[in-house]
């Protein structure tokens, strides 16, 4: 863990905009974004189909860079880094879940999990030790070596958020990591997940389309035309 005060948030977004050039001109799906989230902190996004969830959290991984406006991590202005630095970033700070939970079929459990600890530099023995421990923490110990077809959909997900957790990120985003998965199911993904957000003071922004998993974050934010708006954590519209 970072020796900074966890009053100091981990994601900061400012007056972030998002363009990008189609066929049909100009579209801009972001237009002004503001946010804050702190260490173990649990935010969940929402917005109809295209409002920019994606787009928004590409911006804060740094897998895009913003048409204007600054994110910073951990307090640290990343847009005037170039992108080797913005990589080191992404690998060492910033864990990524997926709707599909793209685990290689012919590896086990903790080969998937270890593949970006060791793309991240890490020697083997350590990345599958780190590995084993990220898989114990979401209640696969007994699964490690089993490869994705041979587990449930709500297992392969589960892999899934250990290979994102598995390097202690301080930043955990994730676009409709329950969206395949039925809704028992996704219940208990989402459990998992937010257990470990509390345990291990990740701060986390979690797009979702399911309303029940909404009304469970600690705050929530709504895309609309471009901008977000906090919803009390309760409310069941959009
Ligand atoms: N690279 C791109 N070039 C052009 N348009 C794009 C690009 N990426 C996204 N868009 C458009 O920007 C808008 C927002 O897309 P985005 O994927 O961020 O929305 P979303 O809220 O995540 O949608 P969904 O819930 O369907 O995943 C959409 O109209 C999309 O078509």
């Amino acid at each position: 863990m970072s020796s900074l005060s966890s009053s100091a948030p981990v994601l900061s977004v400012r007056g972030v905009t998002r363009t990008y050039k189609t066929g049909r001109g100009d579209l801009t799906v972001l237009k002004g974004v503001d946010l804050d989230i702190m260490p173990g902190e649990l935010v969940g996004l929402i917005g109809p189909s295209g409002s920019g969830k994606s787009s928004l959290l590409h911006a804060a991984g740094l897998l895009e860079r913003p048409t204007s406006g600054r994110i910073l991590i951990d307090g640290e202005d990343v847009g005037a880094l170039d992108e080797r630095a913005r990589t080191r970033i992404r690998l060492s700070r910033i864990g990524f879940v997926y709707q599909f939970h793209h685990l290689l079929p012919e590896f086990d459990a903790r080969d998937n999990v270890a593949l970006p600890l060791r793309i991240a530099g890490r020697s083997q023995p350590d990345a599958r030790r780190l590995a084993e421990a990220a898989l114990g923490s979401l209640g696969l110990a007994e699964r490690v070596l089993h490869q994705p077809p041979q587990m449930s959909g709500g297992e392969q997900q589960r892999v899934a958020l250990a290979r994102a957790l598995a390097n202690s990120p301080r930043l955990l985003l994730a676009d409709e990591p329950t969206g395949n998965l039925d809704p028992a199911t996704s219940h208990t993904v989402f459990e998992a997940l937010q257990k470990l957000v509390k345990e291990t003071g990740v701060a986390a922004l979690i797009a979702t389309h399911n309303m029940e998993l909404a009304g469970h974050m600690d705050r929530v934010f709504a895309l609309k035309d471009g901008h977000l708006e906090e919803r009390p954590a309760e409310s069941q519209a959009y």
